[in-house]
């Protein structure tokens, strides 16, 4: 369970987005919306322990190591001179340690991953020289090494065509019929209404109102707010 009691996030001591109190449960998908500069990805990064809470608290019931973030794709670094095989390994350090600690089994499984999001042929490629969307299906191979219980993505098919968006959203509803638990930040509500049981909304406009966590698709019950 994610839990939000009075949270503010923001920088420098100074809240970007209204304050939230509501738990999304163990096992949830949740869409994360709101307009530019709302402060989606300033609470993922609070969530991902990367920047301080401005007041309020926020706890997630799963160890630092279960909790796997990717960030939007123009904060990502691709020109590190490593191999895709290698960006995947990443993953799981957590479990095996660095490079050192890869064993046999833990190469199979980064090939199995890689092969799930069709880029096992692109192993020994540099990141650096991957196409947006390819780059994208490589870092879900990543977050499928990582085994995480917990996943903040920030708008993880922004500039991905259809195809990969299908791949990518299939792998999310795996993760979700295996109990994992997801909070998406995302722009497309066709989407948000078609593939996401619920949606956190969080609105500048309405700042000294909690933001709403709502039921999607076939119900517009507010469960929480
Ligand atoms: N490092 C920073 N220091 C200070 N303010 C920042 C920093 N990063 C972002 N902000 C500000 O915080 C606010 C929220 O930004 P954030 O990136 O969280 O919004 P967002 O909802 O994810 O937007 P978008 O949909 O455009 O990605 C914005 O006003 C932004 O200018």
């Amino acid at each position: 369970m994610i839990t939000f009691s009075q949270l503010q996030v923001g920088y420098q001591r100074q809240a970007v987005a209204p304050e939230i109190t509501l738990h999304l449960n163990t096992g949830s998908m949740t869409a994360l919306t709101g307009a530019n500069g709302s402060g989606k990805s300033t609470l993922l990064k609070t969530l991902a322990g990367l920047l301080p809470a401005v007041s309020g608290r926020w706890a997630i019931d799963s160890a630092r190591a279960q909790i796997g973030w990717m960030p939007q794709r123009a904060e990502l670094e691709s020109h590190f001179p490593i191999t895709v095989f290698e960006l995947v390994a990443m993953g799981c350090w957590s479990r095996c340690g660095w490079f050192g600690g890869i064993n046999r089994a833990h190469r199979k499984e980064i090939m199995a991953c890689l092969e799930k999001v069709n880029m096992a042929d692109f192993a020994q490629a540099q990141p650096g020289t991957l196409s947006g969307g390819q780059l994208q299906r490589v870092l879900f191979a990543r977050l499928l090494m990582q085994q995480c219980r917990v996943w903040l993505l920030d708008e993880p098919f922004s500039g991905v065509d259809q195809n990969t968006t299908s791949l990518l959203l299939k792998i999310l509803h795996q993760q979700h019929q295996q109990g994992g638990t997801l909070l998406v930040v995302l722009h497309d509500r066709a989407m948000v209404a078609h593939d996401f049981p619920q949606q956190l909304h969080l609105d500048v406009e309405k700042a000294r109102f909690r933001p709403t966590l709502s039921v999607t698709a076939s119900q517009s019950e507010v469960i929480a707010c």
